[in-house]
C-alpha cells in the first residue's frame, strides 16, 4: 500500500486538495476528524483533557468548547504542548484504525491528511510527502475569511505550527496554492500522475493483495516441501 502524506499550514488548502483526491477515488484519512472523535464527550481523550484543563472548557452539554480550548492553546505554547501530549496516543491509534479499514478494503493508494505530519514525526511512514504551500499574506487572509477571526488570532494559529517554508524543504512534492482554484486543479493533475504510478515492490508487499500473495506463496511452498519430503521418505 502506498501511504501518501499530505500536509501544509493551517488554511493552506489541505482539505481542498483532499477533496480533489476523494473525487478521483483515492481515500483520505483526515487527522482533524480523528482528533475531533478522540475529544468527544466521555472518550479517553476527553477525560484526560478535562482533568488537565478543568471543566471551564466544557459547554453546558458536556462537549468540549473547541473555540474556547483553541483560544487557550493557540496563545500559550506550554498548554498547546500539554494538549498535544495528551491527545497524541489517541490520534495516532485512531489514524492507524482508519488506515487498517482502508487496507482491508483493498485500497492500494491512500492519503494521510495530517496538519502536524512533521511535528508529530509521522512523515517517516509516508511517501511521497506533499506540502500544500501558500504565501504568508494569502494564508492569513484565507484563515480570517474562513474562520471569521481577527488577524491576531489567525497569526497565533499560524505561529503555532512549523513554518511553511521549512515544511516545503522537506517535501517530495510542493503544491503552490497561492493562485486560483483553477491553478490548483492544474497542479493537481501532475500530483495525481505521480501518486498513481505503479507501486514499488515494497508498497505492493504492504498492500492487502501483496500480503495475500505472500501468504499463498508460503502455503504453496509448505505444501510442495511436505510433498517432496513425504515422497523422499518413502
Ligand atoms: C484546539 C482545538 C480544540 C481547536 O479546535 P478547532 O475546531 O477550532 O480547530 P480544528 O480542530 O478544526 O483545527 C484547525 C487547524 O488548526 C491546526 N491545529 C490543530 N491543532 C493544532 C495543534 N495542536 N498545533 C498546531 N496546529 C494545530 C491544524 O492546522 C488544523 O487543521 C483542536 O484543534 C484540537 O483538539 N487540537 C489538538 C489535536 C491536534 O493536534 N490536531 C491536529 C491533528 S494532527
Ligand atoms: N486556491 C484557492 N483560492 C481561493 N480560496 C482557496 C483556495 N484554496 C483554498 N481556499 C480556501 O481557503 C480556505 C482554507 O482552505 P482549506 O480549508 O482547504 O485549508 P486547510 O489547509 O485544510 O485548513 P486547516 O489546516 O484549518 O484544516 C478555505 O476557505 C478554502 O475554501
Amino acid at each position: 500500500m502506498r501511504i501518501v502524506g499530505l500536509t501544509g499550514g493551517i488554511a493552506s488548502g489541505k482539505s481542498t486538495v483532499s477533496n480533489l483526491f476523494k473525487t478521483h477515488g483515492i481515500p483520505v484519512v483526515d487527522a482533524d476528524l480523528v482528533a475531533r472523535d478522540v475529544l468527544k464527550k466521555g472518550t479517553g481523550g476527553w477525560k484526560k483533557v478535562v482533568s488537565a484543563f478543568g471543566e471551564d472548557i466544557l459547554r453546558p452539554d458536556g462537549e468540549v468548547d473547541r473555540p474556547k480550548l483553541g483560544q487557550i492553546v493557540f496563545s500559550n505554547p506550554e498548554k498547546r504542548q500539554l494538549l498535544n501530549r495528551l491527545l497524541a496516543p489517541y490520534i495516532s491509534s485512531g489514524i492507524f484504525w482508519e488506515m487498517l479499514k482502508l487496507w482491508m478494503k483493498g485500497f492500494k493508494v491512500i492519503v494521510l491528511d495530517v496538519p502536524l505530519l512533521f511535528e508529530a514525526k509521522m512523515d517517516k511512514w509516508t511517501k511521497p510527502i506533499i506540502v500544500v504551500w501558500v504565501d504568508p499574506e494569502t494564508q492569513v487572509q484565507r484563515l480570517m475569511l474562513r474562520d471569521r477571526t481577527s488577524e491576531d488570532d489567525a497569526q497565533n494559529r499560524i505561529n503555532a505550527q512549523m513554518s511553511l517554508d521549512l515544511k516545503r524543504t522537506r517535501a517530495d512534492i510542493v503544491i503552490d496554492n497561492t493562485g486560483s482554484l483553477e491553478d490548483l486543479k492544474e497542479q493537481f493533475q501532475n500530483v495525481l500522475f505521480e501518486v498513481t504510478k505503479p507501486l514499488t515492490w515494497t508498497e505492493f508487499g504492504l498492500s492487502r493483495q501483496g500480503a495475500a500473495s505472500v501468504l499463498v506463496s508460503i502455503i504453496v511452498g509448505v505444501l510442495i516441501f511436505r510433498k517432496v519430503y513425504s515422497t523422499g521418505s518413502l
